[in-house]
């Protein structure tokens, strides 16, 4: 059941107690509680005003309800490039990020997984391991507008038997068909690859998303937390509950003597302190700023830089808060000669009601999906970047740099005129940022750098995204129909020189919503990292960490399929070790 308040559970004993109710947690919660001798109980930090169940609508659409995020951790973010602020957008309600998020569905390339394996030494993150993941996870399903969509995906690398929908547009575009006589036109890195999907990801493809053909969103509260699992009487959810700390107890078994089996928190950041303790095990699932957050309140960090705060250091894992990675992203938009974008329903109400209806009388429309835009594209950068700078993806399948065409500005356009644009990101970064604490106060914001740009290689790569994006624009069935790049987009040329590209990247940069990896796995007995690969925090007893901290590295992807791949194996793995009897 869904509790919003602690002091309501009829008991306060559980063998897991589950940190944070988000895309990974929900999915432990889920697998833990199919065996009935397992009871959970899991601690979300939000859901007093908005809960998953509530917030089924597309993030960009305009149905009336918002989700909500953390804002204390958006205020802090610092550029490697300038001094904007950048928000880092976390999902702060039930379903965590999936809830709130632009539901694309991507699992990231084949080398990406291998790469996981290879630096852990566990074959189980391998691509050929995490299939069993990605297939208990996946429910792929018709699209909203039940449309034909043969050629679209490739069935073979599908499930459509897991719990979490997936699906491909369900609202036709009037781009769609440029978006590929472009690709045609072109050629060479521009070129239609049928299932992105399918662990090589290059090319130009149907957008697949986390979606039902219901048009409802499916995050990890709709789908792993659906009536017929919550009401599982060996699972219990308390809201409104934001955890401050785990609190250790001798242990024999564990390098450190510690065991972290009781969790502290409250829920009224000036009320009361509570204390939950597990039978079993502790599971950290609050998210890449969340679970780094507690283990550094906890003791469990750098020790010098604890000690220098003021908090005890218990366990010393100088990798905590450290490799946090991110995808930069930049916006190209140009005018249009078309009245038929997505701008009217994000900038007027008559537009936007007319939608909602239609949704809500037919399940169809444009608010089937969550943004403007039916592909998605990945390319390779020119290997004389490589040569130059090394290169920091998985291998040769996968890619550095992503573009997302839309029909229409993405997000709140201004206030006239009509778009198309390119979304491009560097979605295998070289640079790594980090975060910390610097205060004993648990509530008080962490300091998040997703020091963006602070390697040479993403600058580079960016820049030739910005080129490949306006030579995409400039393909001929683009002609007539694209009137003129916008903003400051018309002072650059594929021509210009790298200050010019690099001043457009400066003030345009925002994050892709997709840091991971402050809590990194590593191979066991590695003198570096935070989890080993079975996710138990290392040094230490009756605690993991099951989420997206735990990428070693960013997959060139966006990140909730791999995250979904985390919860799945991570609840395989926990059960194994305690229905091994
Ligand atoms: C705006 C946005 C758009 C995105 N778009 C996409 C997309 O289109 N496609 C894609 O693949 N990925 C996307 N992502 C990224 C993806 O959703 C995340 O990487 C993934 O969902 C992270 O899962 P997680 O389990 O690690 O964390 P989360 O799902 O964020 O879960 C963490 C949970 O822990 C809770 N929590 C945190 N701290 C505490 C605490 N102290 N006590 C108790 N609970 C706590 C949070 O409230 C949250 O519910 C997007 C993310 C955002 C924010």
């Amino acid at each position: 059941k869904v509790y919003n308040n602690f002091r309501d559970l009829p008991s306060k004993h559980y063998d897991f107690v589950i940190v944070g109710g988000g895309t990974a947690g929900n999915v432990v919660a889920n697998r833990l509680t199919e065996n009935p001798n397992f009871s959970v109980l899991v601690l979300e930090a939000g859901g007093t005003n908005a809960n998953a169940f509530e917030i089924e609508v597309p993030y960009f659409s305009t149905r009336g309800v918002q989700p909500q995020f953390d804002w204390n951790y958006s205020t802090i973010p610092q550029n490697a490039l300038n001094d904007r602020l950048i928000p880092m957008q976390r999902g702060f309600v039930l379903g965590g990020s999936s809830s709130v998020n632009r539901m694309f569905y991507t699992r990231g390339s084949a080398d990406d997984y291998d790469r996981f394996a290879a630096v852990t030494g566990d074959e189980g993150w391998s691509w050929k391991g995490v299939q069993k993941y990605l297939a208990m996870n996946e429910k792929f399903e018709r699209p909203a507008d039940r449309h034909n969509i043969s050629g679209q995906f490739n069935p073979s690398v599908h499930s459509f038997t897991g719990i979490n929908a997936v699906s491909l547009p369900g609202f036709a575009q009037n781009i769609d068909s440029m978006v590929f006589d472009a690709v045609a036109e072109l050629g060479g890195i521009f070129h239609f690859n049928e299932d992105y999907n399918s662990g090589k990801p290059l090319g130009f493809s149907w957008l697949q998303r986390t979606v039902t053909t219901q048009g409802h969103r499916s995050s990890s509260a709709t789908s792993y937390l659906a009536p017929e699992f919550i009401e599982r009487k060996n699972l219990d959810v308390v809201l409104n509950t934001r955890v401050s700390r785990v609190i250790p107890s001798r242990s024999n078994q564990s390098s450190s003597g510690l065991a972290f089996r009781t969790v502290e928190f409250v829920h009224d950041l000036d009320g009361p302190r509570f204390t939950v303790e597990a039978s079993k095990e502790v599971i950290l699932s609050g998210g890449v700023f969340g679970s780094a957050h507690i283990l550094l309140n906890s003791g469990i960090g750098n020790s010098t830089m604890l000690s220098r705060l003021g908090i005890s250091p218990l366990v010393n894992l100088p990798s905590v808060g450290q490799n946090l990675t991110d995808h930069p992203i930049v916006e190209t938009d140009w005018l249009v000669n078309s009245t038929q974008t997505m701008d009217d329903i994000n900038r007027n109400t008559t537009v936007s009601d007319e939608d909602e209806a239609e949704f809500n009388k037919t399940g169809m429309g444009p608010l089937v999906d969550s943004s403007a835009g039916n592909q998605i594209a990945f390319f390779r950068v020119d290997e004389s970047l490589t040569e130059r700078y090394g290169d920091p993806s998985a291998g040769r399948d996968s890619p550095h740099l992503e573009m997302i065409p839309g029909n229409g500005w993405s997000g709140i356009p201004p206030a006239t005129g009509n778009f198309f644009s390119l979304g491009i990101a560097v979605v295998s970064p070289a640079s790594r940022g980090s975060m910390t604490i610097n205060s004993t106060d648990p509530f008080a914001p962490p300091l998040i750098n997703p020091g963006y740009f602070s390697s040479p290689f993403d600058i580079a790569a960016m820049r030739q995204a910005m080129r490949i994006a306006l030579k995409y624009a400039s393909a001929p069935t683009w002609k007539g129909y694209i009137l003129s790049p916008f903003g400051a987009l018309a002072n650059i040329t594929a021509a210009s020189d790298d200050d010019v590209l690099d001043e457009y990247i400066q003030n345009s940069t925002f994050s892709l919503a997709h840091p991971v990896g402050t809590v990194a796995m590593s191979a066991k007995g590695a003198d570096y990292g935070v989890v080993d690969p079975d996710l138990r925090v290392k040094g230490v007893e009756g605690l993991r960490v099951v989420d997206a901290s735990v990428f070693p590295f960013i997959t060139s992807a966006h990140t909730q399929a791999p995250a979904y791949v985390i919860g799945e194996r991570g609840a395989e793995l926990i059960k194994a070790n305690y229905e091994r009897g």
